[in-house]
């Protein structure tokens, strides 16, 4: 960064002037406190527009979008190039959503910058002509981000905040991830890993919550938490915008390795055994859940609530038949499975925080063991019910649902072979088997003492993934739909 660029910033760290810069339909507050602000995000909000539904973290996708609503706005950097935080509420029919953006304009596109990174060129205001682009793939821009973090920046309601601890370094340009995710992160040599939120909500995220909780517990089966940034949206609590952790530079994605291992058994005279992993990550889970249970409160469902449980399960279920038709059939089958949680014997089932939202991809095997991320539950979950306490073995059957789906990714696309659905299947079972077995030797309860739980859990899971693929993956719909209606001839 210039020193000129530098300087400028300076001037809008100032907490009396210009921060906060909450940002009304019009930016009218902000221009009287920070000139050129305004502007620029009423310069960008028809950009956004056309360029924020093309996101796959945007979760409004299919519904038009009726209304751009800036909440704050806030320069990060100003100058050439210019860093612009900026959280949005997006209206589209049905309802809302607030959306976090880093956004970098500079008078020149810089040279490398794909296509799609870019929302166009500014017309009107100071930044004129200027090119607005997804400041996450400027790394110059994301190295501003940390050295925001690096020295527990403040800007009005905006906090950058560090844990205790060796320092960071200030002066690492980031990449973006090209990982498939929900949210967009950055990574810092191969040292750090920033999460950009995307979606936010009032309040900590589980995420944070729970990597900050087993932090300071001494667990190594998550990256250490070094630092994060929030912000205060009207009169809310604290909103989690970002998380920084330690990068796991020798790790390897469970989920691609487990592809690898179903890959050969298109005739590889010598297949692995990943069970032997899957044995190893039901412990690590089992072990994550143990300290979760000792720093997090925990209480046990009475039949009654055992009622709600099955309820709300059953609430997901209808809401899911309306998105996807073809799940009507299975309905009365599925709602039995769900009574059944009032089971006698289910009374008094312990429930505590957990992931929320487990499956391979989340678990990276290290040359220490596996390590468990992205503690943030199911996305599409409000927040408050993601934080709310659950049995430990949801994360044990979302996890068997991601042994099937890996199993399942070898089938698809390909013309029917019964010999190899038949070894695709036999493979998912063995790793299921091998993943319960070392969650119950890790000090988990026994997923095969509890069938009931299980199943209904495992059927809330794919009723979930049913709506995840109709609206995210639609070529991957058929492997939760062929999982429901596995587990329904069971019921
Ligand atoms: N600490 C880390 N070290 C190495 N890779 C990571 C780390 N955290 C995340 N990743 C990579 O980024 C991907 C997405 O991270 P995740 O936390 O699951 O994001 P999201 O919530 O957006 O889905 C992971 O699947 C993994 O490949
Ligand atoms: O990792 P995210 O927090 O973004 O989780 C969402 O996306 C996941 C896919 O990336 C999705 O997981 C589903 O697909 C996986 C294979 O890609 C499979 O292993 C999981 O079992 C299956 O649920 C997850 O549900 C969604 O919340």
């Amino acid at each position: 960064m210039s020193e000129t660029s530098r300087s400028q910033a300076r001037v809008h760290h100032e907490p009396s002037e210009g921060t906060p810069v909450p940002v009304g339909p019009r930016g009218a507050g902000l221009r009287r406190t920070t000139p050129g602000v305004s502007e620029l995000v009423q310069a960008a909000l028809p950009l956004i527009a056309a360029w924020l539904p093309g996101q796959r973290w945007y979760a409004g996708k299919g519904r038009a979008i009726t209304g751009l609503t800036p909440v704050l706005g806030t320069p990060l950097q100003v100058g050439d190039p210019a860093l612009l935080h900026l959280l949005l509420r997006v209206e589209h029919a049905g309802g809302g959503d607030i959306y976090q953006l880093l956004l970098g304009t500079r008078s020149q596109q810089p040279p490398g910058l794909a296509p799609s990174t870019v929302l166009g060129r500014l017309s009107g205001g100071p930044y004129d002509g200027a090119v607005l682009y997804d400041a996450l793939h400027d790394p110059e821009l994301t190295g501003r981000l940390l050295e925001h973090l690096a020295t527990g920046d403040r800007f009005g309601a905006l906090a950058f905040r560090r844990t205790p601890g060796p320092g960071l370094p200030a002066n690492l340009p980031g990449r973006a991830s090209t990982a498939e995710q929900s949210n967009s992160s950055v990574i810092y040599g191969t040292s750090f890993i920033l999460k950009l939120f995307r979606r936010i909500s009032p309040g900590t995220n589980p995420d944070l919550e729970l990597s900050l909780a087993l932090s300071r517990a001494g667990s190594t089966r998550i990256p250490r938490v070094a630092a994060w940034f929030e912000s205060r949206m009207e009169r809310s609590e604290p909103a989690t915008l970002g998380l920084l952790q330690r990068y796991l530079p020798d790790a390897e994605d469970g989920w691609e390795l487990a592809l690898d291992q179903v890959a050969r058994l298109k005739g590889d005279p010598s297949p692995g055994n990943f069970a032997i992993e899957a044995h190893r990550l039901g412990r690590a889970t089992a072990e994550v859940h143990r300290v979760l249970a000792r720093s997090m409160p925990v209480a046990r469902l009475d039949r009654a609530q055992l009622g709600l449980l099955a309820g709300a399960m059953a609430d997901r279920l209808d809401s899911a038949v309306s998105a996807v038709p073809g799940l009507l059939r299975y309905r009365p089958a599925l709602r039995t499975a769900f009574r059944q949680l009032t089971a006698d014997h289910l009374d008094g089932v312990p429930v505590q925080r957990i992931h929320g939202d487990l499956h391979l991809g989340q678990a990276m095997r290290t040359p220490h063991g596996w390590v468990l991320l992205d503690f943030e539950g199911e996305p599409a979950k409000p927040l408050a019910e993601r934080r709310l306490p659950q049995p430990a073995l949801r994360d044990v059957a979302a996890m068997l649902r991601s042994f099937d789906y890996a199993a399942a990714h070898l089938l698809a696309g390909g013309p029917p072979d019964p010999e190899l659905a038949h070894l695709a299947a036999a493979w998912a079972a063995r790793n299921r088997t091998a993943y319960c077995a070392g969650y119950s030797a890790g000090g988990g309860s026994d997923p095969g003492a509890s069938p009931e739980l299980m199943r209904a859990l495992e059927i809330d899971k794919a009723v979930y993934e049913v709506v995840y693929e109709a609206r995210h993956r639609p070529s991957w719909l058929p492997i939760p739909l062929a999982a429901i209606n596995r587990l329904a001839l069971t019921v």
